[in-house]
């Protein structure tokens, strides 16, 4: 399987670039061909003036670091990167089904065996992240992606750093996924934060927006009361698994190797016993 390698140098003229796939802050992604292996990828490029401009520096290098090292389903494969004069490129993973975001706003809310395996995929990039002392930040749609078999991978590393942390992050952008513990410029959290956002994930995966959605001071004013209300058409266990994740104090939150055997999970998971017997039962014909 000649997946580029991050030992090999790289340059441009060893791609096909194809159309473009999106565009963020400081740059746009392309569909990509290495030349010499046929091997289809995402280019991300990023223009250095773009993030010289914006200060980002440090988190560009941040994100190259961590994701190069990382190898998991359900987080997005950094290849290798390489730069010219002007720009910065990343050799990424090609994630057939796109961005997550633009699914959640077609469908406006996903059914629960949706929601419910999405945010079990969730737990287990988590749980290898956290594993490696490596806190994401970040968790929300904007930054999650979809293979082509339909599963989540976490993408875009710019905020996550290693943990636990106590320097201070200036923040741009919304506030709704924020844990209590990281507003008012509090410098001591650790990987429980990314708990907090999963809960957030969960609740606006089911009701299409987010629990705390408000202007701004009072958004965070709901955050740090946990102040939130959630629908009459949850399930009961849905609604339990919002609980357990969004609690103020990040040491009561329900923790990742408990999320597996929770029943919101338990109930809508298929590598179980139903997924064998499907296999099985299949008869090709
Ligand atoms: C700069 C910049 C843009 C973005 C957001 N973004 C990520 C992608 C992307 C990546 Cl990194 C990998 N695989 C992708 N597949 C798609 C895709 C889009 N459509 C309409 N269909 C597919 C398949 N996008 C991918 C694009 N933009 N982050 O930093």
């Amino acid at each position: 399987y000649n997946q580029p390698s991050s030992g090999r140098k790289y340059d441009l003229s060893m791609f096909d670039i194809g159309r473009p796939l999106g565009k963020g802050k400081f740059g746009r992604v392309y569909l990509a061909q290495e030349k010499s292996t046929g091997f289809v990828c995402a280019l991300k490029t990023l223009y250095k003036d773009e993030i010289q401009k914006g200060k980002v520096e440090k988190q560009v290098r941040r994100e190259i670091e961590i994701q190069q090292h990382l190898a998991h389903q359900n987080i997005l494969r950094l290849y290798g990167y390489f730069d010219d004069a002007k720009r910065i490129f990343l050799i990424l993973e090609f994630a057939g089904q796109g961005e997550l975001y633009k699914h959640l706003q077609r469908e406006e809310q996903f059914p629960e065996w949706k929601a419910s395996q999405y945010i079990a995929q969730m737990a287990a990039a988590l749980k290898y992240l956290h594993k490696k002392h490596v806190m994401h930040r970040d968790i929300k749609p904007e930054n999650i992606l979809v293979g082509i078999h339909g599963e989540i991978k976490i993408s875009d590393f710019g905020w996550s750093v290693h943990a636990p942390n106590n320097r201070r992050q200036t923040m741009c952008g919304t506030l709704d996924y924020l844990p209590p513990e990281m507003l008012g410029g509090s410098k001591n959290y650790n990987e429980k934060v990314d708990l907090w956002s999963l809960g957030v994930l969960t609740y606006e995966f089911l009701v299409g927006r987010a629990p705390f959605e408000d202007t701004g001071m009072m958004t965070q004013r709901r955050i740090c009361r946990a102040e939130y209300s959630i629908p009459a058409f949850v399930s009961p266990e849905a609604k339990d698994m919002i609980k357990k994740l969004l609690v103020l104090d990040p040491e009561k939150r329900i923790t990742l190797d408990e999320i597996p055997n929770h029943p919101w999970i338990k109930k809508h998971c298929v590598t179980g016993e139903r997924a064998w017997n499907r296999a099985s039962s299949f008869k090709p014909r």
